[in-house]
């Protein structure tokens, strides 16, 4: 055997392209000629004032952003790459010999997030298929509660027969809230003896009826808290804006007396709750990651860094093994400074009602950026280097001490030890030094996660994007309209602010990560300015309709050919990508319409709070989307029905008014019997779609009578709003 196949055999991973960029260049360089056409045909025939030449004008400026868009989004499409490892190889070499893993989880609110659901993840990740003694599980509650304390402590205890269930009958996955109801009925147990299959599964349930019982009356048994002096941390005056840090190790890894019901090693598991005072800015979560940093270094001090968010299971046991077959790749390994694995979700309802599969940016975006330099962090799901994310920059001779964290330790005593960890994460610990900057997790943005993920690049580190067949994290997506609407607006905020600040990708990016992967970012960090034409587009083109000035050349004219080709090929390649996504028809199609919705509402209120932010008129705020729904919410959302609920927020205001104006338009046009319809046919059809894409909001308007329907008070100002829109003058 020749020294190159020897070489490549030892490859603990390979990277294949993505097949499909015949069609997709074809497909791309005629609509590039379209687009310009279209641009030209703007530019050249500016009707005259008062014949509707500041409309044509706007038309012009949003066809003109949606151009340079467009143009953006091709960065990641000109040749994705897939990532594939052969773990075979990573054990061959290195058998268990393999470096120790600090796993983080984040919670904030024991009710958005219920203690019962973050310790699931808990669970997952405490019991992947790795050494136990090599993983240390760390669980920051901003929350600072009791309850999730009390979850944890009682996770601590069940551990010790869940570890051992998983690992004799190689169970997925690993988290017993999903393993339970996956299992259910299926006969997935059949590895197991039913009647142990149901003991484990009856501990499980008592150990959760417990803690809900807890979190709904919001009180711990006094017999309870007599059980570990974690509870003492405790007394009347803690609230969640204001205690001490509390850190207390429930499980010590390092001490050898502490086994499972099968007498193996279990992983380190430890409680945090960084200090908090209403004087001091908290920084959300990133100021929870960094004060992880901080405090596992003390205990474990492990050289790679999982963080999940507290939803995010494990759903596939060899994760930890996936990530390092790119880590320790000899080839590759020391360049890599992150693995990000995507963020799939196991409550999707078939069809995408509200576009939160992600199944196209996932495929497409990612692998895209994948292979521009490095697929961004997206804040759950990573496995960072420690080293990395505490700020060192690239150099080829830096080697990695991959047995970091191995050694016993000292003769310290764990109440030493807690206590030392305490003092690292008190309110002014960070104080004039450089973390949330140089060191750690960046403050100052909602999307923590690109933001260092993009400090990350551009000191020299690659990423690799890791999408096995099976999701390795499965996590809960906001199941409502205004969640999901909450959830956008977050990142489409955090994404310009960073375009705004001296971190957009182009300045901070030039000269250190390529052009590619400038515009890579790119895309994310301008959806927010994507609001404005989307929403010139949903409303001039009808009025203009109703008040007969036309916008879009007539349909025997040679330039209509552009326009439609133009809009018909960027409406087939969506659908091919979606279904290639994993998407279905009706999915694409609801996504479609979710595009729509999101751009004239999350990003709209994204665009407008950044800019208040930047003139100071507001602060910047995290506020976290839940994980749970009321039964009534949660069966419209398996039904795929849109959920506006009782509340009146000002998006569904601009939902409902878009909808109803489009509705109004189009059928004021067709009534309008002597209006040119060569010329007015494209503005119609436009319209036409419009409504068509709406029908579920005129359904939630008028015809549907439950709770989840639009309130007549948002109806009635978007009546209002819309006779205030036709008194706007096209000129
Ligand atoms: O003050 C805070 C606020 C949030 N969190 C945690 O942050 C995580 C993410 O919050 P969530 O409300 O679920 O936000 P998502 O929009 O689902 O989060 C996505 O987007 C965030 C950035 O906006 C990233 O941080 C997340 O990792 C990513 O999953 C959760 O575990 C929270 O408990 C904290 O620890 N402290
Ligand atoms: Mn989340």
């Amino acid at each position: 055997m020749t020294t190159e196949t020897n070489r490549r055999r030892r490859r603990l991973f390979a990277t294949e392209k993505m097949g499909g960029r015949a069609v997709y260049r074809f497909q791309a360089a005629t609509m590039a000629a379209g687009i310009l056409l279209v641009l030209y045909y703007r530019a050249t025939r500016v009707p005259a004032a008062g014949e509707g030449r500041a409309a044509w004008v706007g038309m012009l400026a949003a066809e003109l952003w949606c151009a340079v868009y467009w143009v953006i989004t091709q960065s990641v499409r000109w040749c994705p790459i897939r990532r594939r490892t052969f773990k075979d190889r990573l054990a061959e070499r290195y058998k268990e010999n393999l470096p120790c893993v600090d796993i983080f989880v984040c919670t904030a609110d024991p009710h958005s997030e219920p203690p019962s659901l973050v310790i699931s993840t808990i669970l997952s990740v405490m019991a992947y298929n790795y050494p136990s003694e090599k993983i240390s599980v760390y669980l920051s509650d901003d929350g600072g509660s009791i309850l999730t304390f009390y979850a944890l402590w009682e996770a601590s205890i069940f551990a010790k027969k869940w570890l051992p269930f998983c690992k004799r009958y190689n169970i997925e996955p690993r988290s017993p809230a999903a393993y339970f109801s996956e299992s259910e009925g299926r006969h997935i147990h059949n590895l197991c003896t039913p009647k142990e299959w149901s003991l484990i599964k009856d501990l499980y349930e008592q150990m959760r009826e417990r803690i809900d019982t807890a979190v709904m009356s919001g009180k711990i048994p006094e017999e309870i808290k007599l059980k570990h002096k974690g509870f003492k941390e405790w007394n009347s005056e803690i609230t969640s804006k204001s205690h001490q840090p509390i850190v207390q190790i429930l499980i010590d890894g390092k001490c050898r007396d502490v086994v499972d019901d099968d007498g193996h090693e279990l992983p380190t598991l430890v409680y945090m709750a960084r200090e908090k005072r209403p004087k001091y800015h908290h920084n959300f979560k990133a100021g929870a990651l960094n004060a992880l940093i901080r405090v596992s270094s003390v205990i474990s001090d492990s050289p790679v860094i999982l963080n999940v968010d507290c939803d995010m299971y494990s759903n596939c046991s060899d994760s930890i093994r996936d990530a390092l077959c790119f880590f320790l790749d000899e080839e590759m390994g020391h360049k890599i400074g992150f693995v990000q694995y995507p963020q799939n979700y196991n409550n999707m309802t078939q069809n995408n009602i509200y576009g939160n599969s992600l199944n196209v940016s996932n495929h497409v975006e990612m692998s895209g950026m994948d292979s521009a330099g490095g697929c961004p962090y997206i804040g759950t799901g990573c496995f960072h280097r420690r080293e990395i994310l505490c700020g060192r920059k690239f150099s080829k001779d830096y080697k990695e001490d991959w047995n970091r964290g191995i050694k016993e330790r000292g003769q310290e005593k764990l109440n030493e030890i807690e206590d030392k960890a305490k003092s690292l994460v008190t309110c002014t610990y960070e104080h004039r030094t450089e973390w949330g900057n140089e060191i750690g997790v960046k403050y100052g943005c909602p999307v923590e996660d690109v933001i260092t993920g993009l400090a990350i690049h551009c000191r020299g580190w690659k990423s690799v994007y890791m999408s096995p067949q099976r999701a390795a994290f499965l996590g809960v997506a906001p199941a409502t309209l205004a969640q999901t609407l909450l959830q956008h607006k977050r990142w489409s905020e955090g994404c310009l602010t960073i375009f705004l600040s001296k971190y957009c990708s182009f300045l901070f990016g030039h000269g250190k990560i390529s052009l590619q992967l400038q515009m890579g970012y790119c895309i994310g960090e301008l959806w927010a300015t994507i609001s404005l034409p989307t929403l010139y587009y949903v409303m001039i083109p009808p009025l203009c309709l109703v008040k007969g000035t036309p916008i879009f050349p007539e349909i025997t004219s040679l330039w209509a050919i552009p326009f439609i080709y133009v809009f018909c090929m960027k409406t087939v390649y969506s659908l091919y990508e979606a279904l290639l996504s994993g998407d279905t028809l009706k999915g694409w199609w609801n996504g479609q319409r979710m595009w729509m919705i999101r751009r004239i509402t999350s990003y709209l209120y994204g665009f407008i709070d950044t800019i208040r932010k930047l003139l100071g008129l507001s602060k910047m705020s995290f506020k976290v989307t839940a994980k749970v729904s009321d039964d009534d919410e949660a069966k419209r959302y398996e039904q795929e029905i849109l959920e506006f609920g009782s509340s009146s927020s000002p998006e569904y205001v601009i939902i409902a008014t878009v909808a109803l104006l489009n509705f109004v338009c189009l059928v004021g046009g067709l009534s309008l019997w002597n209006i040119p319809w060569n010329v007015f046919l494209l503005q119609f059809i436009l319209c036409g779609m419009i409504v068509i894409m709406n029908i579920p909001i005129y359904e939630a308007m008028l015809l549907r009578k439950d709770k989840g329907s639009i309130p007549s008070s948002v109806t009635l100002a978007s009546v209002g709003f819309l006779m205030l829109a036709f008194l706007v003058p096209i000129v």
